[in-house]
C-alpha cells in the first residue's frame, strides 16, 4: 500500500475559507452569498444571434437592478443547430450590467477563449469527474464552483476538488446540487445534510443549489443559512418569491458599482428582516410578561434592560455605534413593556400608569 497523501481539500477542515469572485465580491466570508442561475435556453447566436444576446443583456440588466451581485448564465444544449458561443453570451452580458458573472464549463478547450472574461466557472454536476476539466481548472486561477453530481459521494465530491487544488487553484467553491430522489422528478434535490458534511470536512465554502428543487426552496434555503451553509444557487424566474429573497439579498454583499435602485432593494429587504424579528421579539416579550405575571413580578425590570442594552452594546458592530445601539434598544424596549401592559385609554381595565421609575425610563 502506498503512503497516505495530505489531501488539500481537508486543509482547514471546519474553518471557513473566503473566495474572491470579482473585486469586492465574497464567498464564504460572514454574509451568504446569492448566485442566481438564470437560463438562456433559446438564446443562441447566429441567424438572429443580436436578438438573442439582446435578450441575455436585458435579463442580466433585470438581474442587476434587483440587487444580484453574481449571475450565472445556463445556456441550454441539443444534438441539434449550433452551440452558442459562450463568449457572445458573457460579452452581451457584460454589456447590461456590472456583476460578477459565472458560467457553465464542459470542455477545457472552452477556457482559452472565456478566461479573463468571467468571474467564476460553474462544473455541472453530470462532469463532476471529467477529469480533464477538471486538471485544466487548476491550472487557471478563476474561482471553480464544483457541483457534485447526482450520484456521487461526499467523497468523490472531495476528491473531484482536489484535482483542481492539486492544480494549484485554491479558489473552489463547493456546490450541493443533490441526488435524484425515488418519484422525485428527473432533476436533482439538494442534500442539506451532504453540504454540511463537505464544510465540516473541508475550508471550502458550500452553497446549496436549489434551483432544480420540485417546491418553493424557501424553507430550506432559510434552514440552510441557519445551519452556516455559505449561501444559495437559486434560478430567478421561479424564485423571485420576496419571502425568500428578502433575507438572502439583505445579508448579501452588492455588486460593484451598485445602482442606488439596488442599494435601495437590499435596504428595503433588510427592513423586512428587521420588521419581521422585531415581531418574533414582541411575541417573546409577551410571553416574559405572562410569566412574571405568573410570578407576580413588575414589567419594568431595569437591570434585565441595562444588561441587555450593554451586551449589545459590546457585540455592536461598526458602523453600528453605542449611541445608536441606545437609542434604537429605547424603543424597542419601550414596545416591549407596551406588548405586556398594553395602555388602554384612562380609566378603562387595561390602562394601568407606568411606575415612575419606568416613566423616567421612557
Ligand atoms: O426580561 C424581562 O423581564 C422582559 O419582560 C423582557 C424585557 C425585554 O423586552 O427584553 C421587557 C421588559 C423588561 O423591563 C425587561 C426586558
Amino acid at each position: 500500500m502506498g503512503e497516505a497523501v495530505a489531501l488539500r481539500v481537508r486543509e482547514g477542515a471546519g474553518t471557513r475559507k473566503r473566495i474572491e469572485v470579482g473585486p469586492g465580491l465574497w464567498v464564504g466570508g460572514e454574509r451568504p452569498a446569492v448566485l442566481v442561475a438564470t437560463p438562456v435556453d433559446g438564446e443562441v447566436p447566429g441567424a438572429g444571434g443580436r436578438a438573442a444576446a439582446g435578450g441575455v443583456t436585458r435579463r442580466v440588466r433585470l438581474l442587476a437592478a434587483a440587487g444580484f451581485p453574481l449571475v450565472e448564465l445556463r445556456p441550454g444544449s441539443s444534438p441539434y443547430g449550433p452551440a452558442p458561443d459562450p463568449l457572445d453570451l458573457v460579452r452581451a452580458a457584460r454589456e447590461g450590467a456590472d456583476v460578477a458573472l459565472a458560467f457553465p464549463v464542459t470542455d477545457p478547450a472552452a477556457l482559452t477563449s472565456l478566461e479573463g472574461h468571467v468571474d467564476a466557472y460553474r462544473v455541472p454536476p453530470a462532469h463532476m469527474q471529467n477529469f480533464r476539466l477538471l486538471r485544466a481548472l487548476g491550472a487557471v486561477r478563476t474561482p471553480v464552483l464544483l457541483s457534485r453530481g447526482p450520484a456521487a459521494t461526499i467523497e468523490e465530491w472531495l476528491l473531484a476538488a482536489e484535482y483542481v487544488l492539486a492544480g494549484g487553484n485554491d479558489r473552489v467553491i463547493l456546490c450541493e446540487t443533490g441526488v435524484l430522489t425515488a418519484g422525485g422528478g428527473p432533476l436533482p434535490v439538494p442534500d442539506l445534510a451532504a453540504a454540511l458534511e463537505a464544510a465540516r470536512q473541508t475550508a471550502l465554502p458550500v452553497l446549496l443549489d436549489v434551483s432544480y428543487v420540485p417546491h418553493p426552496p424557501g424553507p430550506l434555503v432559510r434552514a440552510a443559512l441557519a445551519a452556516g451553509i455559505g449561501g444559495a444557487v437559486l434560478r430567478v424566474e421561479r424564485d423571485a418569491d420576496p419571502d425568500l429573497l428578502a433575507p438572502l439579498l439583505a445579508g448579501a454583499e452588492l455588486g460593484r458599482g451598485a445602482s442606488l435602485p439596488a442599494v435601495r432593494r437590499a435596504i428595503d429587504a433588510t427592513d423586512r428582516v428587521l420588521l419581521a424579528a422585531l415581531a418574533d421579539r414582541m411575541r417573546l416579550a409577551a410571553r416574559a410578561g405572562t410569566v412574571k405575571a405568573r410570578l407576580g413580578l413588575t414589567v419594568y425590570q431595569p437591570e434585565r434592560e441595562q444588561q441587555l442594552v450593554e451586551a449589545l452594546v459590546g457585540d455592536a458592530r461598526e458602523p453600528l455605534g453605542a449611541r445608536a445601539v441606545r437609542a434604537i434598544w429605547r424603543e424597542i424596549l419601550r414596545a416591549s413593556r407596551e406588548v405586556q401592559q398594553p395602555v388602554g385609554p384612562a380609566g378603562s381595565e387595561r390602562h394601568r400608569p407606568a411606575p415612575a421609575s419606568q416613566a423616567a425610563a421612557d
